[in-house]
């Protein structure tokens, strides 16, 4: 593409160089530039982009983006200055590979807890009713179940430069439908602002990332810019944020637990480890055998049902896809073991979510419900002492521990948890694995064990170090050890 019609129809001035250039990419990152790639130097709260120019220059970079007052650096390339660098990455990651990404159905899925197991849900339903699908978000890219181990980006929402570049390869291996995460933090950094998204999903609101937005009004006007995005949206009718995210946009469709709801529950049954639900659309009643128990797989499923629903296909269909959905990986884990332990690994980091899976399992809980956790650093501080509060009202003891403590002090985070227990005993081991191991030893037969907060991640960060970690193998050694009698005292 050449650069010039790249910048056309975008507000710029542009000094040295020349823009009849061809360009073959779009970053932020220096370290990512290639040679023939524009180099946007973009401010961050962390660092300047302006101050890896040379670093990008050095790597092939033929042209700089930026924002700020600077002087230019390189006059042999063009200098482009935008208002607003975030801004222009996005739009320029979308212009350069053009109107191909129509072709996809791109739902995007917003909520404090239950982005990733929905959008994984709404895969599996899809992949089975015949579509190729990709899914996008914390777990990293899947298409039609499978990882693809090529993709690299951390985040759950991916910046411009990977999104863009995945659903041009999406397009590429014949993929129909794409199904992403939106976090709060991707919407409000402009992640996905032209990005052509046909259903945004609104699951349910709750506290995170205060402190990374600033504030609880800016982290909900962060989910609300899904509402100018998408040109539907598909409602949880039973919390009141996303309900009122109605009023934001003339295109919705809810589902929810009343009949006032377009898809509601008319009936429901619990059984051992699974859930019946009698749902309607119009007139006509469906079941839906949910191989899970828990309000909030309820709340999941009806999320996923209701959105491969607007995406054409009956209920009817959907239903018999419902009893074999899986939770994705670190979600409700189990650990087996043959000591009659009931061990899960569960990915709650919230308040809200770590209340959501302890009243799950104290409903099936045998004997005594244990919780193993801790809060990472460097995120909301606020919502440490809530989750200490919900531990004190569902467990009958609690282990607090590291949560990728990262530059903060792992004993003053597990300090401010502390002050919401009031009368469940509780333990402290700051070393995770410790912790893991004292809660197992110490349970009898008949006991649940949860492990939260980490699920599926498979590294700890402590200060700028990031070392392997998995609560599962450690759990999963653990009772091995156990298994064979060796720490048998
Ligand atoms: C708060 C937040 O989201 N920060 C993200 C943001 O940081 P930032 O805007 O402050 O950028 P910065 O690190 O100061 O860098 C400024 C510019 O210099 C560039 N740079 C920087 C260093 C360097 O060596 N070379 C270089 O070119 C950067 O690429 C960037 O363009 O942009 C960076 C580059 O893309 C991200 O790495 C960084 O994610 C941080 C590490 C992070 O942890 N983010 C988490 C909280 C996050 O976004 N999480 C949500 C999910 C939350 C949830 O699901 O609950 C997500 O969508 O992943
Ligand atoms: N609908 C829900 N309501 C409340 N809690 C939920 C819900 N769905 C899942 N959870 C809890 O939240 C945890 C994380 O789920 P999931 O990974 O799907 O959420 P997420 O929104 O993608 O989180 P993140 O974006 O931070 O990765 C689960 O392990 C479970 O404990
Ligand atoms: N997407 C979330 C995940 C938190 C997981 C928890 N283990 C932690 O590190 O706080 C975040 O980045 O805030």
């Amino acid at each position: 593409m050449i650069l010039a019609e790249l910048i056309k129809d975008w507000p710029c001035e542009v000094q040295g160089g020349s823009i009849r250039i061809q360009i073959n990419g779009i970053t932020d990152e220096a370290s990512q530039i290639e040679p023939g790639n524009i180099f946007v130097a973009r401010r961050g709260k962390q660092h300047n982009g302006w101050d890896f120019v040379s670093q990008a220059m050095e790597k092939g970079a033929v042209a700089i983006v930026y924002d700020q007052d600077q002087p230019i650096q390189h006059a042999e390339v063009p200098h482009i200055w935008v208002p607003d660098c975030s801004t222009f990455l996005s739009y320029a990651c979308k212009a350069f590979v053009g109107d191909q990404i129509e072709l996809l159905k791109i739902v995007a899925v917003t909520g404090t807890n239950g982005k990733t197991t929905v959008t994984h849900f709404i895969g599996q339903i899809l992949q089975q009713l015949g579509a190729k699908v990709a899914v996008l978000g914390t777990l990293g890219l899947w298409i039609n179940g499978e990882r693809q181990d090529q993709y690299t980006s951390s985040m759950t929402t991916p910046p411009p430069a990977y999104l863009y570049r995945i659903f041009s390869q999406c397009v590429q291996m014949g993929v129909t439908h794409v199904v992403i995460e939106a976090s709060s933090l991707g919407l409000s950094q402009h992640r996905l602002d032209h990005c052509p998204i046909d259903y945004g999903v609104y699951l349910n609101m709750s506290r995170d990332h205060y402190d990374e937005h600033g504030s609880k009004e800016k982290y909900e006007l962060a989910k609300r810019k899904l509402t100018t995005l998408a040109k539907k949206i598909i409602v949880n009718a039973d919390d009141p944020f996303c309900l009122s995210m109605k009023q934001h946009h003339v295109r919705t469709f809810t589902f929810g637990k009343y009949r006032t709801a377009d898809i509601s529950i008319i009936h429901k049954e619990i059984e051992d480890t699974s859930t019946i639900l009698l749902v309607q659309y119009l007139e006509n009643p469906v079941e839906l055998k949910i191989p899970f128990i828990g309000d909030h797989h309820q709340q999941n499923v009806l999320a996923a049902v209701a959105t491969v629903q607007q995406l054409g296909y009956p209920l009817q269909m959907i239903a018999p896809k419902i009893p074999q959905l899986t939770l994705p990986l670190g979600r409700q884990q189990e650990v087996e073991n043959t000591k009659g332990i009931r061990i899960v690994i569960d990915y709650a980091h919230t308040p809200s979510a770590l209340a959501a899976v302890l009243q799950s399992l104290k409903q099936t809980a045998k004997k005594r419900l244990t919780v193993v956790f801790g809060c990472g650093g460097d995120r909301d501080h606020g919502k440490r002492q809530e989750m200490g509060k919900v531990a004190d009202c569902y467990a009958h003891k609690i282990w607090l521990t590291s949560d990728n403590p990262r530059r903060e002090q792992a004993d003053m985070i597990i300090a401010q948890i502390a002050q919401g227990i009031k009368l469940t005993p509780y333990a402290i081991k700051i070393n995770r694995k410790q912790a893991i191991e004292s809660a197992i030893a110490e349970a009898s037969p008949g006991d649940t064990v949860l492990i939260a907060g980490k699920g599926h991640e498979t590294t700890q960060i402590i200060g700028s170090q990031v070392v392997p970690f998995s609560d599962f193998e450690i759990s999963r050694a653990y009772v091995s050890l156990l298994n064979m009698g060796l720490n048998d005292e």
